[in-house]
């Protein structure tokens, strides 16, 4: 089986948990565009549900797939997020943004009641980093940004280079949000959970790839079939 029939596969089974009247989180990336795809048939043969989408991409994804839309501000919570993930530790700790939609990916995550990680089974690691960590910055004094984030790497006992993000056509890659991404190969991030703290009180990093705390459940889809991992811990410890 091919990695995107695991994706989808890991989709399917997360719409297992969506019930009609629930307002949803919808996640960014190749793995929760299925998701996003196979809510759309659930809509046309009536379910009803209201989204929010985590990136300008998505939103398009749900238009196009009939998916009704809404906002944060129009809505007091969210049921569910579903979103895909680029690691995912054995705390359901997980590093996302490797498509830039960290921002508005980490919003809509705390704004939901559950965020369920949907992955084919290679995204599951023993300890974060080897996927570049992605730090979504303010352009403006990025050199003072940078220093203070490899100062927060020392205090954390991380190491690793740093490169602003460039996109397909060679140009600064720019989020949603106007801003910039860095992306740190750190290798191996011994306490994810310290060094989430450090980037956040850095006044130039408008957020980063290290979502704590946030995922309730993981799907992951493999060869061997489908694993669901619980988190033991209550959202947000
Ligand atoms: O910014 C992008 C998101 O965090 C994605 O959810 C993450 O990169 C995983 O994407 P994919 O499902 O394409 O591997």
């Amino acid at each position: 089986m091919d990695m995107d029939q695991l994706k989808r596969q890991a989709a399917a089974r997360a719409l297992e948990e969506v019930r009609d009247g629930m307002q949803l989180g919808l996640g960014t990336g190749s793995t929760a565009k299925h998701f996003v795809e196979l809510l759309g048939e659930r809509v046309a043969a009536g379910l009803k549900v209201i989204g929010v989408p985590t990136s300008e991409a998505t939103r398009a994804d749900a238009e196009r797939c009939g998916v009704p839309l809404t906002t944060l501000d129009a809505i007091d919570h969210l049921d569910i997020t579903v979103d895909g993930a680029d690691e995912i530790d054995p705390e359901l700790n997980l590093i996302k943004g490797g498509g830039g939609a960290l921002l508005r990916e980490k919003i809509v995550a705390a704004a939901s009641d559950r965020m369920i990680v949907i992955a084919d089974d290679t995204k599951w690691v023993p300890t974060l980093g080897r996927f570049p960590l992605p730090i979504e910055v303010i352009p403006f004094g990025l050199g003072a940004t940078s220093r203070a984030i490899e100062k927060a790497f020392a205090e954390c006992g991380v190491s690793g280079q740093m490169a602003v993000r460039k996109a397909k056509d060679g140009h600064v890659f720019v989020t949603d949000g106007g801003h910039w991404i860095v992306d740190a190969r750190l290798e191996r991030i011994v306490d994810p959970a310290s060094l989430a703290r450090a980037l956040s009180a850095i006044p130039g990093v408008v957020e980063h790839g290290l979502f704590i705390g946030l995922a309730s459940s993981a799907v992951l889809a493999g060869g061997e079939g489908i694993r669901v991992i619980e988190r033991r811990k209550p959202k947000g410890d």
